[in-house]
């Protein structure tokens, strides 16, 4: 009887998964914003006079407070010391700014006309926004990060950290897929970004609900337990950056993130380029690839949680990052039906490493410490979102133009495929090192996450 009424609420199946669907629908909101402009630049293009430029400025601009600002590293300070009540509804609030910002300059409300700081008055603001998101939605991703641990450690934590990434990438999915026919019924280029307004209107609300469920959570924790949380201290910090464990998987994490999100920007291009794939077909092969991580993410953080081998799936998703990027590399088998065969392959590397990845950081990095350092591997990582695009478009323009007189492709993507294949190479060979610190320190990455 006093073992039931000590029982935490993380305790109780209905009440951790229904906590997990909660947050993991507020990032579905903040994943559908994130990518929602991509589809529409052609009608930015058009209907705003946005050019190439404009829109390469606005992109990039999701990082710029997370990376020059160091706005996520102060994020994960503020959750490590005010807990994931506060900085989740903090993180909130930022998405929502942000989005609101966005759409007034899209939808012509502020900035309309003039300059500012020589960009168009409207790239400026749209950017402000994106940036302010930027720094919420990569705030509410470590918050989210760390409630699942909260929930879920000893219990399904790779597996519900597996869904809650695929609940995510439905988010992105939708952005791809609803985007451009809801602009054009409206015949509005900002009508998408109301909808992601009033979306994240619902995500804020949905984040309120699991604050009640985290106050219940915590009122059902023992004292004891709540003894045992010592506060952050800043001196934490770098205990943090002083533990080679948490090095190796922030490299991992730069090395293979870059490998893939900025590959996914250029992978339509690489299916006309290479493989003369039609280009209304060509963003087909490529939408292959979050669809199969749906799936695979959870499967494999299941797998992981039972039979453990973490290391050991994080060297084999890098093997196979290696393979098809060298196979997109080679001139061979120029077919649409290799291309998508490989495009496969990358759905399951893409699977494998943050399906192990994540769930090993509270493995390495104690839980009062967690926020702070998911956020410095979000950091890090940031920097490779942000400069590999960017790096590999000067590659294609400096070295890879073809002569297209003859209506040949204008792009040769071999040396670009060779950088992304070097991010793999560098990357499985950090992902042994991991191994083996994981055998001198025993972090128990190898370890099944159910305690039985
Ligand atoms: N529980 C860990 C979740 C991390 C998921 C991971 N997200 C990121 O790495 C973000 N910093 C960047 C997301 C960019 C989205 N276009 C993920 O795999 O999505």
């Amino acid at each position: 009887m006093t073992e039931l009424i000590q029982r935490k609420l993380s305790d109780s199946k209905a009440a951790r998964w229904t906590a997990l669907a909660i947050v993991a629908f507020t990032m579905l909101c903040g994943y559908f914003l994130t990518d929602v402009m991509s589809p529409l630049k052609p009608m930015l293009e058009e209907e705003l006079a946005w050019t190439s430029t404009d829109f390469g400025i606005f992109t990039s601009a999701y990082g710029w407070f997370n990376v020059f600002f160091l706005m996520l590293i102060f994020g994960g300070m503020i959750l490590d010391k005010m807990g994931v009540r506060f900085t989740g509804m903090g993180a909130c609030c930022l998405m929502l700014i942000g989005c609101a910002i966005k759409y007034a300059a899209v939808a012509g409300y502020i900035g309309a006309e003039g300059t500012i700081f020589g960009w168009k008055s409207q790239v400026a603001l749209a950017s402000l926004g994106y940036a302010i998101f930027g720094v919420g939605v990569e705030i509410a991703g470590i918050t989210v990060s760390k409630v699942i641990v909260k929930w879920f450690k000893g219990k399904e934590l790779a597996l519900a950290m597996g869904l809650e990434m695929a609940t995510a990438r439905i988010g992105t999915m939708l952005a791809m897929a609803v985007t451009v026919p809801f602009a054009k019924y409206f015949q509005s280029v900002s009508a998408p970004v109301l909808l992601c307004l009033i979306m994240l209107c619902i995500g804020t609300i949905s984040y309120m609900v699991y604050i009640v469920m985290d106050r219940k959570l915590e009122a059902s924790m023992s004292a004891e337990e709540e003894e045992k949380e010592e506060p952050f201290r800043m001196s934490d910090v770098f205990l943090i950056i002083k533990n080679k464990g948490f090095w190796l998987i922030a490299l991992l994490c730069v090395l293979f993130y870059s490998a893939v999100f900025p590959f996914i920007k250029y992978a339509t291009d690489l299916m006309v380029n290479k493989y003369h794939v039609e280009q209304e077909l060509a963003g087909f092969i490529p939408s292959l690839l979050p669809l199969g991580t749906l799936f695979l993410t959870p499967f494999f953080g299941n797998l992981y949680d039972r039979k453990g081998k973490g290391a050991t799936i994080m060297i084999i998703g890098a093997v196979m990052l290696i393979g098809v990027h060298l196979l997109f590399a080679l001139p061979i088998l120029n077919e649409w039906w290799f291309a998508t065969l490989v495009m496969i392959v990358l759905g399951i590397a893409f699977s494998l490493v943050p399906s192990a990845m994540w769930p090993s950081v509270p493995k390495i990095i104690p839980e009062k410490q967690l926020g702070t350092a998911y956020a410095l591997i979000f950091w890090v990582q940031n920097w490779g979102l942000m400069g590999v695009p960017a790096l590999i478009g000067w590659v294609l323009d400096t070295y890879c133009k073809l002569d297209t007189t003859n209506g040949g492709p204008a792009y040769d993507y071999t040396l670009p495929m060779i950088i992304f294949c070097c991010f793999g190479i560098v990357a499985l060979f950090i992902a042994v090192m991991l191994k083996r610190e994981d055998k001198k320190k025993g972090y128990g990455l190898e370890l099944p996450n159910i305690k039985q």
